[in-house]
């Protein structure tokens, strides 16, 4: 790889020799050898935005690694809290370690009970569920002010801890609340995922009993969704964060990035999408209108892999097992079909539009009984951990603030008109 590159300036014909770090053009050395020159990037597609060691993604190639690890032995091997670990610390924990953080997280489950009863409850009937945890996320940060303090170590891995505990309390609190039935309080003798669905589906005590497929289906796909480089939600994450506001603040900003249908909110968007097509005959005409610029297809394309989306290869495999104990989803076969016309038509073939990681995970949870409403609360419940790490990650290597410039377009200077002068 060359080590530097030539750019000639226009402006007074001189050839500059920018520097690249790490396979990118250096642009603190671009700024100071061209001053008055920007990038305009303003969707980020040719920016490094960070230098991270969370993360690794080849979209060429398909691969994905946390810390190293593919994710293929992380989905096989590990748990979504040993992940979370891994994300947040850089390492597989120890046993002792283990034990020792999912303590810690088991018991910072619960709540404080305003926010149960002033904000969840306080919203309209029908409030979409991510709209409410948006908000009871940015509320938490008035019930930790310390959080405030992110300059001490131990007050940072606190937040972390509260945040990944309390994501699962306040998705459920949030269900239970939109659908007119009571809170469920965290039943801490249960593991992540079992005590996420007994908040999500008690109905008696003593206690929920989850189906152990299920219950490790569901921790599987928090493992698939728990971090993505520098994706539209971690990117806000990052940004709130370089302004030091507390971890809440920044975790919601985040939580509102994921919740828009090009992102997080596409698992929801997908099963609309396959219950519209309604039978596989139609798969035909809508790929049609897809390809006539009509509509996007749910669930397909991405900005980094121009190959298959390796976590939608392991949500297939994984919704076999499930549909072992709920039954098949009806709506399988006709994403099955959709992904089978679009990978042999050269629209999607000529683009390198696979399925990502939103095409099949709604099958598994509408099949698990989630309603479409929860699905990208689903994604922000492991997310949060992917987002914490950043967050993290960001405040170690004391990064700049958040700053783009912009190439301004509007009218030259003016003169103020007095309105009576206005035509
Ligand atoms: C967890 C996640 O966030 S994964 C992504 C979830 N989002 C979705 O599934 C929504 C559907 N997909 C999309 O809208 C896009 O593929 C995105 C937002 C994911 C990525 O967008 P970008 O990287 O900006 O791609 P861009 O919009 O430039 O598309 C490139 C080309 O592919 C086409 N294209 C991209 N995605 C799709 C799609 N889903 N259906 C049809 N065409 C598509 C575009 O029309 C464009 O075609 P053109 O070159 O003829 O104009
Ligand atoms: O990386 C992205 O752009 C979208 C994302 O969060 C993911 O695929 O998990």
């Amino acid at each position: 790889m060359a080590e530097s590159v030539t750019i000639v300036d226009n402006r007074t014909g001189e050839a500059v020799e920018i520097p690249i770090v790490n396979g990118g053009v250096d642009a603190g050395a671009f700024q100071k050898l061209l001053p008055g020159i920007w990038f305009f990037d303003p969707a980020f597609g040719a920016t490094a935005a960070a230098s991270s060691s969370i993360t690794e993604l080849d979209g060429e190639a398909g691969i994905l690694r946390y810390r190293g690890y593919p994710i293929e032995q992380l989905a096989e091997q590990s748990t979504y809290l040993e992940v979370a670990y891994l994300l947040i610390h850089g390492e597989l924990p120890t046993a002792a370690q283990y034990d020792s953080w999912s303590h810690e997280i088991t018991h910072h489950t619960f709540i404080h009970e305003n926010v149960r009863k002033r904000f969840m409850e306080g919203f309209h009937h029908d409030a979409h569920p991510m709209g409410m945890l948006v908000s009871a996320i940015a509320a938490l940060s008035t019930f930790y002010p310390e959080a405030k303090d992110i300059d001490d170590p131990s007050v940072r891995m606190k937040q972390i801890i509260r945040l990944i505990a309390k994501m699962p309390t306040l998705a459920a609190g949030a269900h239970r609340f939109s659908v007119g039935m009571p809170f469920v309080y965290p039943d801490n003798d249960l593991d992540f995922p079992s005590n996420f669905l007994s908040m999500m589906w008690k109905i008696a005590e003593p206690h929920y009993e989850a189906d152990p497929v299920l219950s490790r289906a569901l921790d599987v796909l928090f493992i698939l969704h728990a971090d993505h480089e520098q994706n539209c939600s971690t990117t806000a994450m990052r940004t709130v964060g370089s302004s030091h506001a507390d971890p809440y603040s920044a975790t919601a900003a985040a939580a509102a990035a994921l919740y828009g249908p090009r992102h997080g909110g596409a698992n929801e968007a997908v099963i609309r999408m396959l219950t519209e097509i309604g039978s596989y005959e139609n798969v035909d005409d809508f790929v049609a209108s897809v390809k006539a610029g009509d509509r996007r297809m749910q669930g397909f394309g991405h900005r980094v892999y121009k190959s298959y989306d390796p976590r939608a290869a392991i949500i297939k495999k994984t919704a076999d097992e499930v549909f072992e104990v709920t039954g098949k989803n009806p709506l399988l076969d006709i994403a099955l079909k959709l992904e089978e016309v679009a990978l042999s038509d050269d629209y999607f073939i000529s683009r390198k539009l696979y399925p990502n990681v939103d095409f099949y995970s709604g099958l598994i949870y509408q099949s698990m009984g989630f309603p479409l409403e929860m699905f990208t609360v689903l994604f922000a419940i492991p997310r949060t951990s992917g987002w914490l790490a950043h967050w993290l990650e960001g405040l170690e290597q004391n990064v700049r603030i958040t700053r783009p410039r912009q190439l301004y377009v509007g009218v030259d200077q003016r003169e103020y008109q007095p309105i009576e002068q206005r035509g």
